[in-house]
């Protein structure tokens, strides 16, 4: 068999398309401009990338973007008193503080200091609380987008085998608990776990956030299962050549061997072109939820878990 590809790219080309309309009639019936504000601390090439291009989609889809970057030495008192004043900004309706923070910085402290109502990540423990008892909350960006293409793909989820690897809490977590809410019957894999490719291979759904480059071959999936492959991993390439600097050239890999799995999958979301652009596209939906919430507007069909 020969695996289904599951278009993330243009997937989330299609829900930025409905923000933006939506954005659009927000705008002409209530005069109110959604506005997403994002917070990065320090230079990590790789996060100034992805700020740089959720800032640029936060426009194009009809939405103000505010960049705040702050020196990678900000004191943890600077950066609450940011998000203080972000909390109280009533043109914000969406913060993001870009994760991993530089170690001299509390995460958990910093991201229970954004409004609730705000944090378009799902991070704070008041999301997390919400979304595990079944209540209406903020759901993170990549797991809700991995669950619109489930959602897409199948239709109906319920009672199907989902195994998801990788227990984070901005991943593996809150997307089990989307599955649960969905009624698949949910095993969480780790670093600790006995047999990983026995687990994976009873498996309808996997879903990979591991962080490890191609660790998930072909031969653990079981024929016809569907594949979402979270991971984002830069593996050297040296088939492409050398940078300018005599670097050897990268490339973008998953945490699937994707090869060997399109061989026995019966869908899968390839790296990249998957998971990455659905959660930049989560991330424009969930402030446009968000500021629908703030106005007591109806909110946005289709775009919420
Ligand atoms: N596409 C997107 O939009 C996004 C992609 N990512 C990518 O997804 C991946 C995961 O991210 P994140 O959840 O933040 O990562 P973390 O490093 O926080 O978590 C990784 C998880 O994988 C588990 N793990 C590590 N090694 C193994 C192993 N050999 N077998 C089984 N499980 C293992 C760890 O287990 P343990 O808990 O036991 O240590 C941990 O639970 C990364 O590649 C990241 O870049 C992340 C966010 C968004
Ligand atoms: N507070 C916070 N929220 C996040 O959601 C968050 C974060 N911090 N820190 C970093 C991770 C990572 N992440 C990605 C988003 C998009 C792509 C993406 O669009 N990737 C493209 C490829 C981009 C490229 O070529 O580099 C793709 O997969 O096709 C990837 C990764 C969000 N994260």
């Amino acid at each position: 068999m020969v695996a289904q590809v599951i278009d993330g790219k243009a997937f989330a080309a299609k829900v930025r398309a409905q923000v933006a309309d939506q954005v659009a009639k927000l705008k002409e019936q209530s005069g109110i401009t959604p506005g997403l504000a994002v917070v990065l601390v320090g230079e990590d090439p790789a996060s100034q990338v992805y700020v740089r291009s959720k800032g640029k989609q936060t426009v194009e889809v009809g939405m103000n973007s505010y960049e705040h970057k702050l020196e990678v030495d900000t004191s943890q008192a600077d950066l609450l008193a940011l998000i203080d004043q972000l909390n109280a900004d009533p043109a914000v309706h969406g913060i993001l503080v870009q994760l991993p923070l530089p170690k001299h910085l509390n995460e958990d402290l910093v991201i229970n200091a954004i409004d609730p109502a705000k944090d378009v990540d799902g991070f704070h423990i008041s999301n997390v609380g919400l979304l595990g008892t079944g209540q209406k909350s903020m759901v993170p960006c990549t797991p809700l987008g991995c669950l619109m293409m489930l959602r897409d793909h199948h239709g109906s989820l319920s009672g199907m085998d989902a195994v998801v690897i990788g227990r984070s809490n901005i991943v593996g977590k809150p997307m089990a608990q989307l599955l649960l809410g969905d009624s698949c019957t949910v095993t969480i894999a780790h670093s600790r776990t006995k047999d990983l490719p026995d687990v994976v291979r009873r498996a309808d759904i996997v879903v990979a956030a591991v962080g490890r480059a191609e660790m998930v071959p072909g031969a653990w999936i079981k024929p016809g299962a569907t594949v979402i492959d979270v991971g984002i991993n830069r593996i050297d390439a040296p088939e492409k050549g050398t940078n300018e600097d005599g670097s050897v050239k990268t490339r973008l890999v998953g945490d699937v061997d994707y090869a060997s799995a399109a061989q026995t999958a019966g869908a899968i979301t390839p790296v990249p072109g998957g998971v990455g652009p659905m959660t930049i596209a989560c991330l424009l939906a969930n402030t446009l939820t968000a500021c629908c919430r703030a106005n007591k507007l109806p909110e946005p069909k289709g775009l919420t878990a």
